[in-house]
């Protein structure tokens, strides 16, 4: 599944790669261990000439516990897609040797989705050949961005572009924010970390005002558009192309959520493998948690999704290949698909593995609410996910607005982009391929259904944007009116995504994989295709992609489903080939001693380096004693 990391050895042999010992650090320990991972990487890089993508892996064996998360995912991603050639030229250099440290700064205190509306100003000063920075008001400051608050020695501004009177939008610009002598915030520049967060706690997330910082005119990041010297604004490209950094992350969080679910199930399954709890039969022996129905129904969807966003990730990674060396080169043809696909994709994704993780941490009882079980830690990490390079109902509804574009070029007889051919279809000469029970065994026959439901609830809903408009509604209230359903469809969309990649990267495995295998994973497939329909068969059946009859042959196939899956489902998570020190989980280690490592990790506590605590001394020992207490 994850490419196999070949120096994993070296990588863990080290005790700062050892995941253990990070309970209990505080936020500057986690802050500065985290920097020290990332430095140590890049050194065992140069040591043992790794590729980059070596690097890469070793960042996801460490889920991204690293430091300069935002300098390597997101500043120099943004300089490679923002900047000119002789720009890329000054910084590129100097920000993969680590000489400067980014981020990118765009969500404010007061703004974080309406980009059109953020406050930070970069007005053009011709006299000076400069632009001025500021952030006007308490809502303005930069707020949110990672590396931001202790860390950053530069950030690439989002900014509304000023010149004379006119506002030209928002563009991004380099600006330097501590001195390189000696980390100092510079003139004009307030910085800091915006306190504790519910989890990635090593990342300084912060806070910067701006109290007119000048900057040169060849800061403005000018591959799309720039400012002549007499002041001049000149557009080489859509100004879309500006948000293609978020694009680019937005693919990365598939794999991030891919990542997260591949922890959370391989620690439920092995735990549910080894763990025994009461038994079926009265005075018999207690069953391997695993073997109770409801524990299979409860974890085999995050094994399945597992798999699912493995093959979305890969699909999705050509698709934007092949768009982005497009955009590259100035052909912006694929910028609205890829943009509506990864939108939804991104929100698909992170919805589904957040609510996939709780299960999973729900499957291991009371161990799932210790943080040595690691699977609590992984949703806690994992949370963000909905909300970054996006909030999740935003991105739905820019996935939407990009499909009720392709239907109304299907309806008109225009063509439409691959992912959305199948809008082209006549909605209504569609039959349910399921008319016997044993057909909801085909996943070519649920892929159908898929599509039928999207197909239909994307028409749906631009059926009803078309009557609200012609019932006299204006745009925006015919919109917000139908936000629910434009989300609907979105997510139709992008589950029918899922579940093509799924049964179309399958059916490429089984040409060259042993039947074994190709039987196994076409029964992960199948499994993914029914418990979709079920979890969401009320969407299905008001598309009448399914009868009632249809539905009841899906959900008892999906419950025969289980019972084929618990065979292999220890093996489908080993085939991960996840490391221990990956996924760091005392009740998901590979040699199935979850009670020992537990109380290894218990042992560990800093709280029991001492029999008797000093609260002892403090309060427990007079009240105990009888003594009466000193004033408190
Ligand atoms: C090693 C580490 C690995 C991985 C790292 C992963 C994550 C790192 C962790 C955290 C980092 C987090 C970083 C951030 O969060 S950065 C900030 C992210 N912020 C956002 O995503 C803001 C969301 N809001 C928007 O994108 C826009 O405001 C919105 C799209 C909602 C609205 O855009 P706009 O105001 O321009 O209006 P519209 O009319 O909707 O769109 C106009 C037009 O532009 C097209 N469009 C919009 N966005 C994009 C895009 N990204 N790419 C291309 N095109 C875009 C849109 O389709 C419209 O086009 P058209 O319909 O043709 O007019
Ligand atoms: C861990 C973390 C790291 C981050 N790192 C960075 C970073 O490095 N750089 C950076 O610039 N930013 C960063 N961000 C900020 C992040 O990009 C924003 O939080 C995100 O874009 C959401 O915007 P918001 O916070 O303004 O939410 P809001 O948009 O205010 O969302 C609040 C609610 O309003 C709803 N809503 C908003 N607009 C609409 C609409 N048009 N239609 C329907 N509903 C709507 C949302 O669905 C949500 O329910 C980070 C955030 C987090 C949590």
């Amino acid at each position: 599944m994850q490419k196999t990391f070949k120096n994993e050895k070296i990588l863990f042999a080290e005790p700062l790669f050892q995941c253990d010992g990070l309970a209990g650090f505080t936020r500057s320990e986690l802050y500065e261990n985290a920097i020290h991972r990332t430095l140590r990487i890049n050194q065992l890089k140069k040591e043992h000439n790794w590729t980059q993508e070596d690097f890469d892996i070793a960042i996801r064996c460490l889920n991204y516990e690293v430091g300069f998360v935002i300098h390597l995912s997101m500043f120099i991603p943004a300089i490679e897609r923002l900047a000119t050639d002789d720009q890329k030229a000054k910084w590129l250099p100097l920000a993969e040797s680590y000489r400067i440290l980014g981020t990118y700064a765009q969500t404010e205190l007061g703004h974080g989705t309406n980009l059109m509306a953020l406050e930070t100003t970069a007005t053009f000063d011709p006299r000076t050949d400069e632009f001025v920075l500021r952030t006007p008001q308490l809502s303005s400051m930069k707020w949110w961005p990672g590396s931001l608050g202790k860390t950053a020695t530069h950030a690439i501004v989002l900014a509304q572009l000023i010149i004379g009177n006119k506002n030209y939008g928002m563009n991004p610009f380099m600006v330097q924010l501590r001195s390189l002598e000696d980390h100092m915030p510079l003139p004009g520049i307030i910085v800091g970390d915006i306190g504790a967060k519910l989890g990635a706690n090593s990342n300084d997330n912060g806070f910067l005002i701006l109290n007119d910082v000048r900057i040169p005119r060849e800061n403005m990041l000018a591959r799309n558009s720039k400012v002549t010297k007499d002041g001049r604004y000149i557009q080489t490209s859509t100004n879309k192309a500006n948000y293609a950094t978020m694009v680019l992350v937005r693919l990365s969080i598939i794999r991030w959520a891919e990542d997260t679910i591949k922890n959370g199930s391989l620690i439920a399954i092995r735990y549910s493998a080894v763990r025994r709890q009461s038994s079926l039969q009265a005075g018999g022996p207690e069953m391997q948690v695993l073997d109770y129905q409801t524990q299979q129904y409860k974890i085999f969807p995050s094994l399945a999704a597992s798999y699912a966003l493995f093959f979305t990730y890969e699909a999705m990674m050509k698709e934007y290949e092949i768009a982005y060396a497009q955009i590259m080169r100035g052909n912006n043809q694929l910028l609205g698909q890829i943009h509506g696909q990864l939108s939804g994709l991104k929100a698909f994704a992170s919805d589904l593995v957040t609510y996939e993780l709780e299960m999973c941490r729900r499957s291991c009882g009371g161990h799932g609410y210790l943080k040595a079980s690691v699977v609590g830690e992984t949703l806690l990490h994992t949370l963000p996910l909905v909300t970054v390079e996006g909030d999740n109902t935003v991105m739905y509804l820019q996935c939407a607005r990009y499909l009720l574009k392709q239907i109304a070029k299907a309806l008109a007889g225009q063509d439409v982009d691959e992912p959305t051919s199948y809008l082209k279809k006549d909605i209504l000469s569609y039959t349910c391929p399921v008319q016997k029970g044993e057909h909801c065994t085909n996943p070519n026959y649920l892929l159908k259904i898929y599509t039928q439901r999207a197909h239909s609830a994307i028409a749906s809903v631009a059926r009803q944007l078309q009557f609200d408009l012609e019932s006299g509604k204006d745009q925006s209230s015919a919109f917000n009116n139908n936000l629910v359903s434009l989300v609907q469809a979105a997510k139709a969309h992008c589950q029918l995504c899922l579940m093509k990649n799924f049964v179309e990267s399958v059916s490429a495995l089984e040409r060259t994989c042993s039947e074994n295998l190709a039987s196994v994973l076409r029964q992960l497939c199948l499994y993914f295709g029914l418990h979709g329909i079920v979890t969401a068969s009320g969407e299905f059946l008001e598309s009448e992609a399914i009868g009632l009859q249809q539905l009841e042959w899906i959900k008892a196939e999906e419950l025969k489903s289980l019972a084929a899956i618990r065979p292999n489902a220890v093996a489908l998570v080993d085939a991960f080939d996840l490391h221990d020190q990956t996924v760091m989980s005392a009740l998901g280690r590979y040699d199935g001693n979850a009670y020992q490592h537990l109380f290894e990790a218990a042992k560990r506590e800093p709280m029991n380096q001492t029999q008797v605590p000093p609260a002892y001394y403090k309060y427990l020992r007079d009240l105990i004693k009888g003594q009466p207490l000193a004033k408190l």
